[in-house]
């Protein structure tokens, strides 16, 4: 296998599930190509294991569906030691936030907007996850999920605050005071700058 290549990652233009891999890798700064594409082709879907995207491929030809194994993948490989937690415990609580943002949050979010869900989900849902997340933010020892050290939890917890924003949810928001901070936080980091402001917008709004 090639062992130059750049690693790739392909989604469409909509964010929903293709934003947390790009979010962590431009976070990361890891230099890959990102293909935004408008349709699964009959010949592309043939390679994807279970015919859909998100989708990655390793610099060594290594490729991945399935976005929270996507997302654990390249932090194991990419990032420091610490960011899928210092402890068993740790470990744990990042990996059940990080269900918990991708499966009864941000896809949740997307179905309401896109009106095959009814947007009173959303009165259960943001005090729900939402309201937990700043609880946990406000119980720490220290600015982050898991204490003074940052975790892909918050990572993905800030996404999914991001994301609510950006389908327009920012009132019922506001009194998140530890989220606004940690949006705050990840919003200082240059490659998250650089991906929120270069990247394309879907016409379709999710
Ligand atoms: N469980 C998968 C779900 C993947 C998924 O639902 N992909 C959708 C886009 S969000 C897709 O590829 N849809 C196009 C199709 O099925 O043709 C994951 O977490 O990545």
């Amino acid at each position: 296998m090639d062992q130059s290549q750049k690693p790739s990652f392909t989604y469409f233009t909509v964010l929903v599930l293709g934003q947390f891999p790009r979010f962590l890798l431009n976070y990361l700064d890891i230099d890959f190509e990102d293909k935004y594409i408008d349709k699964i082709e009959d010949s592309f879907r043939a390679q994807l294991k279970y015919g859909q995207v998100p989708y990655f491929v390793d610099n060594d030809g290594f490729s991945l569906t399935q976005t929270g194994p996507i997302i654990r993948y390249i932090a194991s490989k990419y990032a420091n030691a610490d960011f899928l937690g210092k402890t068993l415990k740790d470990k744990a609580i990042v990996d059940e936030t990080i269900n918990a943002v991708l499966t009864d949050v941000v896809l949740q979010g997307y179905k309401v907007r896109k009106g095959v869900e009814d947007i009173k989900t959303l009165d259960t849902i943001i005090p729900r996850y939402f309201g937990s997340f700043e609880k946990s933010l406000a119980s720490s020892t220290g600015k982050f999920i898991c204490g003074d050290y940052v975790t892909l939890a918050d990572l993905c917890v800030f996404i999914a605050f991001h994301y609510f924003i950006y389908l327009g949810h920012s009132e019922s928001l506001t009194s998140y005071t530890h989220l606004h901070e940690l949006k705050a936080h990840f919003e200082s980091n240059a490659g998250i700058q650089k991906y929120i402001t270069t990247r394309p917008v879907s016409e379709k709004g999710i």
